[in-house]
């Protein structure tokens, strides 16, 4: 065994103990935040809690409101000049889902960040030859929304990161799972109201369009790619059944596989929306939400790396076909992953309960998420480890990841 290999088993075992001896502060971080559920750009007390953590934490630098009143960065530096300082980025999510609050355990994602970050900065700080990093943590909000880390890439937060981490709970361990991109629409009936039973004749009915417009995209699905999505809700109905609505409004999630195959799919929906608007009379609006999220773009060294340093800490990433290709939501940590290379894992938290349930809700907020949760921060922090003392691991990262983007960018612009 080299010296260097030497040296990388004993900075990852600083990890993990760091970890561990920090286990009491992360465990009451992440809780304050579960027992405070703040929907997306509404984050205060998270985002306090978290600027508060890093900032009693010793050698952070700490912008809290960073780019977004809910935003953050805290960062740490070995000394030396900044000439070849890899800088790693460690990502929070805090957000909750409005009724069901923590039900995707993004209070564990936030735990999850600080853990990774704290544990790789003690293991750093006593290492005898000195290793150039810069370790970056950044709050990224909304994620269940239109998406903060979006508005953060425009407002160049991400600028100067080499390669980023976070993970995501989950009801099993998987180095990866479908991320899709996606786009909320939203579709305005504007119509003419009357008396429903006295001269109905004399209206012209935005419930009718809005009904018509679901009716058109659940039958759009049949002639849509089996990996495709669209799913909505009808937010306006109406106000009384004697009055014929003058305006509905339904939001719409619109996804599909890459990034490249959105707009394919938003021309047949804008065919559904507007034909309900047709053989009603009304008028319609539609309006984008002001971010797309795009697919996640995988590096598979980085997955490489992870799965080994989880599974030497007892990880057992899931190799369920049915999971690894079908399950699929969105993240704007897709986005990032065009900008910078990154790896956005799963972890089982102890609990079989599906995410976006109220059984998630209380199982992310079970100190038996705490281990789970504690071991993933700590494959993130090795995983990185990895690439600060093995340059050439680096080097394939950064390889790998000029090749992806190359072949998206030859599909997207149907090369
Ligand atoms: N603009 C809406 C974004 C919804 C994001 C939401 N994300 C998750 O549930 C996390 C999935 C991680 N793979 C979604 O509905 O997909």
């Amino acid at each position: 065994m080299t010296d260097n290999e030497e040296r990388l088993i004993e900075l990852k075992d600083r990890v993990c103990r760091s970890i561990d001896e920090t286990r009491e502060k992360l465990h009451r971080l992440s809780q304050d935040i579960w027992s405070c559920p703040e929907l997306a750009y509404q984050e205060t007390e998270a985002h306090d809690r978290l600027v508060a953590f890093f900032t009693h934490e010793h050698g952070w630098t700490v912008d809290s409101h960073f780019k977004l009143e809910t935003a953050f960065r805290a960062t740490w530096r070995t000394g030396g000049d900044s000439e070849g300082t890899m800088n790693v980025g460690f990502l929070c999510e805090y957000d909750a889902l409005p009724g069901i609050g923590h039900a995707c355990g993004h209070n564990l994602i936030a735990e999850v960040g600080a853990a990774a970050a704290v544990g790789l900065k003690a293991a750093l700080e006593g290492a005898q030859e000195g290793v150039p990093v810069q370790v970056t943590v950044l709050g990224t909000p909304a994620e269940e929304d239109v998406g903060g880390k979006i508005d953060l890439l425009k407002e160049g937060a991400f600028k100067g990161i080499d390669v980023v981490f976070m993970a995501h709970p989950s009801k099993e361990d998987a180095t990866y799972l479908p991320c899709v991109a996606e786009h909320d629409v939203t579709i305005k009936y504007h119509g003419k109201t009357t008396h429903a039973s006295s001269y109905p004749w004399r209206g012209v009915n935005a419930l009718d369009a809005a009904v018509l417009c679901y009716n058109n995209l659940s039958v759009l699905r049949q002639q849509m790619r089996p990996d495709w999505r669209v799913h909505g809700i009808i937010k306006h109905g109406g106000l009384k059944p004697n009055i014929i609505p003058d305006y509905t409004e339904l939001e719409y999630y619109l996804r599909t596989p890459t990034r490249a195959e959105l707009p394919v799919l938003k021309e047949k929906a804008e065919r559904c929306f507007r034909s309900a608007a047709v053989a009603t009379g009304c008028t319609v609006e539609v309006e984008y939400a002001r971010n797309q999220l795009d697919n996640i773009l995988r590096v598979a060294e980085l997955e490489r790396l992870f799965e080994r340093n989880g599974k030497t800490l007892g990880m057992d990433f899931t190799t369920d076909e049915d999971v690894l290709r079908n399950e699929s939501g969105s993240t704007d940590f897709g986005n990032v992953t065009f900008a910078v290379p990154g790896i956005h894992p799963y972890f089982y938290i102890g609990s079989n309960a599906l995410n976006h349930t109220p059984e998630y809700t209380v199982a992310a907020g079970d100190e038996k998420a705490q281990f789970f949760t504690l071991r993933t921060a700590k494959a993130l922090a090795m995983t990185a480890l990895d690439l600060l003392l093995q340059p050439e691991a680096m080097q394939r990262v950064m390889q790998e990841f000029t090749e992806v983007k190359l072949k998206d960018d030859k599909m997207s612009n149907g090369v």
